[in-house]
This record gives structure tokens, C-alpha cells and sequence, in this order.
């Protein structure tokens, strides 16, 4: 057999005759969520599984490297996706950026770790009982937070640089059991002080004691970081490596193609996997489920492929289809960014980010830190403060008017002509939700990350946009191409008027707090850009549709609201199948979506015991 004795010993497979005829469990797609079950799992050494993952196993820097965060779009590890063109958006096309190696996103995401609003979690619960209350839900805050406090062991930040900036925080929100880190660098730029002061001049601005604490506001959070290592943690530091347990094995550069259901019930998953150019194809049996963890952008179409899924879209790519699941790849949603670039003229704190490549005296001494003892400047990923603001602080004049506006819509309207009436009815209970939500000023619609320079802000993130998109298969070529991701951008036109105001609000921030003294002068979209329409035309040619945070294609609603999964996971139609990752989220958390896919899918893999 072609195979080395390395391989086996560490357990990742890439040949698949090392793989067994049948496993407990088979996870499809050894990413975030992915290994967060495998391991929850294998804690019972009687209990086998396999994990089929895509991507190959990285030997990189670019992985393990927490510097500046977000590596570049040329990582070698994303999938190579482009969104179908956006009508509202000049027809541009954009990048559809998900992880494909051993541990997915959780590889190459930007590393910063938040988590959404009791709200956010609420309206999940919500959703199950017609509007009535989430709290109660197993999905609601209180159902979710012990499974935060499971998904991440947090560490305190260095007691000298959290009295320099001041950093906020309280561990009680936290938990110590999982392989994955919340750490912190060992460096802030002091701008970033007066910064945050700024805000205090807004009127409804509040600093929670956390970003664990579920409130928003303006907070502290982490990083998705090994503080021993100062190196980046994710799903396979956390949940693979260094676990030695022969039940649980892991193939990679290997893509499931199908999952096998029979009688309605799922039995295991075809799969090829490729060893020097030449590939093999593999049956695997699952003796109890398979799990869907391949992200929201691949579970739908691997649903699709297997029969599962909108008929008509199945029809059209000559595809059986077993189950009729109208929501199947709709409900698609991603976070959109804005740019709004204020440049303050007389601020002169330092060091700032932009003495790294200015101050020699200040590089030199950065670089010197890092090669001592891997702390200062470098150890520094893409920000650890922000802020997360709900619609009544960000606009008190045109919150109300807004949310009157959405209740009022034709929901219809903003779905394709040909969208099911389960998914209408879905959408239609989502937006009244959110009507709701922007009411109130613990949802957060509108986030900004801090930096401490003289631009002290990033892009403004849209949290809770209200236009959906869709993923559903390549009909010419559905089994070899990857599937249509359509983001949808702006076809809820209420988004516009959002974002208008998240102009306007930054714009106050730099202009009418104590930042005024430091000089603000506007940059982008500039000073003239002021009416509707002209704010309509900036957003039109500056938005980008996502940050990266594809959700919401299998979502968990009821079937009646176009749901795909019930509140156990299970995929509504087939026994013995769950879905695990992002695209179960049936509204996106007011947060980047990394820490909520973990606490999910400790959550899930509780579900899966519990039915054992
Ligand atoms: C560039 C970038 C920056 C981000 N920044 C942040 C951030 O700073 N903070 C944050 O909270 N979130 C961030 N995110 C989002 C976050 O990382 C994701 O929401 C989360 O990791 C998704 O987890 P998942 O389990 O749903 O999917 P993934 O982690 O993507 O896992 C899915 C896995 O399934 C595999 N797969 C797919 N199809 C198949 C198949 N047919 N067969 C076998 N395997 C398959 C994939 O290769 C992948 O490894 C970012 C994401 C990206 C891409």
C-alpha cells in the first residue's frame, strides 16, 4: 500500500485505502466546525469518526503567522470563487473568500474574536415560536453561553499593556476547557485611548464589561491567539493536532461528492480523493450519521448535488430530487464593508501603526522584540477594539422611520419571482424581527474596528443586512464547477438608507466628539457627498458584499419558513444527517462569525451524544 508510516502515526490520511469501510460518524469538511465535533465526539474512545476534508494539510507561515491578521487575498489556502455579477452594484464581481485546508476558515480568518448580542441569539429562539420569546430557547443567550464559555479557554492580557490602553474585560464570560485561544498581544498602540474616549460624547454609547458580556457597545475582545506560541489557535491546533486517539481519523485533499442517502436516511458519502495527480474514489459507510460541516457556501451545494434541495433548481441541473427543501442554498447572507476615510490632521500620538515602516528607531525596535521573546508591534493581528452600535444610537432621527418601513414592505419584492412561499414567509419573519431589533440598542447594526493612527477608524460593517442572496448549483456543470454565489447586494433598498446613516454616524464620531481637536478632515467619501442620493451613488460604487462571513443556506427555522434544519440539527426529510457550521444561522450574529460557528458546533456535537 502507497502509503508512509508517518502518515499513520499522525493520523491524517491522504490515501484512501487507509481509509475504513465505515466509521460512526463522517464529517464532511475538517474545518472550523468540523473538528470542533470530531473532537467532542472522540472524547468517548468507543466512538469512531472520519473527517473528509478538501484542503490540503498546510506547512505555512501564512497559517500560524498572527501579524497584521488578515493575510491577503492571495492565500494559496481560499477556494478560487467569484460572485455571479451584482446589479446594484455596477455588475462588479467579487471574491467569495472561504478557507479550503485542514481547520477551513478558522486557518485564514482575520483572527478577531467577538460574539453577537443577547438579541442576536434571542431572535434565533424567536424565530421557533412566532415572534414569541427566545430567551427560552436552547438556542437563545442562555442556551448558547455555556457553549461560548466551552468553544475558547481565554487569557488575560499582560498586566502592563492593560493599564497602558486600559483594556476592559472579565473572564466570567469565559471558559478554560478548549484547545482553541482567546490570548492577546503583547502591544497597543496608545492612540487608541483617545479613540475610544471619543465616544463617550455620543449620546447611548455604552462600554460593557466584555465582548463575551452579549451587550453592545464599545469593548475589548481578543484574539483567536496561542499567547504561549503567539500563534494563531484554530480548529486544528484546538481540535486536531496533538490528540491521539486512533478513532478519529482525518483525510485531506479529499472532496466528498455525494452524500449516499437510502430510504430517506443518510448512509455514508462518496468521495475522491487525489494522491500525486491521480484520483481515487472511495464509498464510506456511516454506521449512525453524517454530518454536514462543509460552510455555508459548500453544504448547500453538496445538499444539492445529493438530491436535496429546491426542485426546480435540481430539475434544471438534472439532479433527482429525493427531498423538496425549498430553503436549501437561499437565505444566503455575509456582512457588507464600507469605507469611510477620515484622516485626522494634528494627531500626534506614537508610536502609531504607520511608524512601522516610518520610524526606523521604532521598526528596528519592534523587530528586535519579536526575535527576542515573539512580543511588541508584531505580535499584533488586525485589532483587538471596536466598536458595536445599535440603529437608535447611530441615528436617532431615522431609526423609527426605517423600521416602519421594513414592517410595511412587500416582502416578496426583494426575493427572486420565483422564491418558495415557505421562504417568503421565512424572510418576512426575519425582517419583522429585525424591525424590531433596530429599535433597540442592544442589537448592533453598525461596527467600526479602531487602530490608533491618524485614520483611526477601518471599514464601517453592515451587521444586519436585510438583503438575502442565494448559492445554488452550476446547472451546466453542477458535479465539476463550483456552485453560483449570488451575495444580492442592496436588493433590500432599505439597506441604502442604513448605510446612509452609517455615513453620516462616523462622520459625528470624527466631527462632533473631542476627536474635533485633532483636526478631522474627510477624505472619502468627501465632504460634498451629503444628500440620499449622492451617499447612494458612493455606496453603490464602494460597497464590497461581504466580510467574509458566509451564513444562513441551511438555515435553522421551521420548514413552514423555508427553515432547512430543526433546532437538533437535523436536516428536515432525512434521517441521519445534520448540518453543523455557518449555514445554519437563520440571521447573522452582530458579530464576525468565527467564534459563534464554534460555540454552535460544541453545542451540536452535544445534540449528536445526546441522541447516541
Ligand atoms: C478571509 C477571512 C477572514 C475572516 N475573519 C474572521 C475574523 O477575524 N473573525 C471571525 O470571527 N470570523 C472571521 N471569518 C469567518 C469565520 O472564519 C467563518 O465564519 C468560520 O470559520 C466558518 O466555519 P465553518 O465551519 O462554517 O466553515 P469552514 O471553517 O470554512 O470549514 C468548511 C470546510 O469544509 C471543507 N469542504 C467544503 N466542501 C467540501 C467537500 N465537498 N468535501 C470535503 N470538504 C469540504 C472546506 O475545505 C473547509 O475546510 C473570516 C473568514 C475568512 C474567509
Amino acid at each position: 500500500r502507497p502509503h508512509t508510516g508517518k502518515l499513520l502515526q499522525t493520523r491524517y490520511i491522504n490515501d484512501s485505502s487507509l481509509v475504513k469501510d465505515a466509521y460512526d460518524y463522517v464529517i464532511v469538511g475538517g474545518g472550523t466546525s468540523g473538528l470542533t465535533v470530531a473532537d467532542r465526539l472522540t472524547e468517548d474512545d468507543k466512538v469512531t469518526v472520519l473527517v473528509i476534508e478538501n484542503g490540503p494539510l498546510p506547512d505555512s507561515d501564512s497559517v500560524t503567522e498572527v501579524r497584521g491578521g488578515f493575510g491577503g487575498f492571495s492565500s494559496p489556502y481560499f477556494y478560487r470563487i467569484q460572485s455571479s455579477p451584482q446589479p446594484e452594484l455596477h455588475n462588479a464581481s467579487y471574491p467569495v473568500l472561504v478557507g479550503n485546508a485542514v481547520g477551513g476558515s478558522s486557518a485564514v480568518n482575520a483572527m478577531m474574536t467577538v460574539r453577537g448580542t443577547s438579541e442576536d441569539y434571542d431572535r434565533w429562539g424567536q424565530l421557533f415560536r412566532g415572534g414569541g420569546s427566545g430567551r427560552a430557547s436552547p438556542w437563545g443567550w442562555d442556551g448558547l453561553l455555556p457553549y461560548f464559555r466551552k468553544a475558547l479557554t481565554f487569557t488575560e492580557p499582560d498586566p502592563a499593556v492593560r493599564d497602558a490602553v486600559n483594556i476592559t474585560y472579565d473572564a466570567s464570560y469565559w471558559g478554560n476547557t478548549s484547545g482553541v485561544f482567546a490570548g492577546w498581544p503583547s502591544y497597543q498602540y496608545p492612540g487608541l485611548v483617545p479613540q475610544i474616549e471619543a465616544f463617550r460624547d455620543i449620546p447611548g454609547v455604552e462600554f460593557p464589561p466584555d465582548s463575551g458580556a452579549g451587550r453592545a457597545g464599545v469593548y475589548w475582545q481578543p484574539s483567536f491567539m496561542d499567547p504561549s506560541k503567539v500563534q494563531r489557535s484554530y480548529a486544528r491546533t484546538g481540535h486536531y493536532d496533538g490528540i491521539n486517539r486512533t478513532s478519529y481519523d482525518l483525510a485531506y485533499n479529499s472532496k466528498v461528492t455525494k452524500i449516499n442517502i437510502e430510504d430517506l436516511k443518510a448512509t455514508g458519502v462518496d468521495f475522491q480523493t487525489t494522491v500525486k495527480n491521480a484520483t481515487q474514489l472511495r464509498t464510506v459507510k456511516a454506521v449512525k450519521e453524517v454530518v454536514l460541516a462543509a460552510g455555508a457556501v459548500h453544504t448547500p451545494q453538496l445538499l444539492q448535488l445529493s438530491g436535496v434541495g429546491p426542485k426546480k433548481q435540481l430539475d434544471e441541473a438534472g439532479i433527482y430530487t429525493l427531498v423538496d427543501l425549498p430553503g436549501v442554498g437561499q437565505n444566503f447572507q455575509d456582512h457588507p464593508m464600507l469605507g469611510v476615510a477620515i484622516v485626522l490632521r494634528n494627531f500626534t500620538v506614537h508610536p502609531d501603526p504607520m511608524d512601522l515602516i516610518r520610524n526606523r528607531n521604532f521598526s528596528d525596535w519592534a523587530k528586535e522584540m519579536w526575535a527576542k521573546n515573539r512580543t511588541g508591534p508584531y505580535s499584533l493581528g488586525i485589532g483587538n477594539v471596536a466598536a458595536w452600535l445599535g440603529m437608535p444610537v447611530i441615528s436617532p432621527e431615522r431609526h423609527e422611520t426605517i423600521a416602519s418601513k421594513l414592517e410595511a414592505q412587500d416582502h416578496a419584492a426583494y426575493l427572486p419571482p420565483d422564491t418558495d412561499p415557505t421562504v417568503i414567509a421565512g424572510y418576512k419573519a426575519q425582517m419583522n424581527a429585525l424591525a424590531t431589533s433596530m429599535r433597540s440598542p442592544n442589537t448592533a447594526f453598525y461596527s467600526l474596528s479602531l487602530y490608533g493612527s491618524n485614520v483611526p477608524a477601518g471599514s464601517t460593517v453592515f451587521l444586519h443586512p436585510l438583503s438575502r442572496g442565494s448559492v445554488r448549483l452550476n446547472a451546466s456543470a453542477p458535479q465539476s464547477s463550483e456552485p453560483i454565489v449570488d451575495y444580492r447586494t442592496l436588493s433590500n433598498p432599505l439597506d441604502l438608507e442604513i448605510l446612509a446613516e452609517f455615513v453620516r454616524f462616523t462622520r459625528t464620531y470624527h466631527f462632533n466628539t473631542s476627536l474635533a481637536a485633532y483636526a478631522p478632515e474627510e477624505l472619502m467619501p468627501g465632504p460634498d457627498v451629503t444628500s440620499d442620493s449622492d451617499l447612494a451613488a458612493y455606496i453603490r460604487r464602494s460597497l464590497s458584499p461581504s466580510e467574509y462571513h458566509p451564513s444562513g443556506t441551511a438555515a435553522m427555522l421551521p420548514r413552514e419558513l423555508g427553515g432547512v434544519v430543526d433546532e437538533a440539527l437535523k436536516v428536515y426529510g432525512v434521517r441521519g444527517l445534520r448540518v453543523v457550521d455557518a449555514s445554519v444561522m437563520p440571521t447573522l450574529p452582530g458579530a464576525n462569525t468565527c467564534q459563534t460557528v464554534y460555540a454552535i458546533a460544541e453545542k451540536a456535537a452535544d445534540l449528536i451524544k445526546g441522541d447516541a
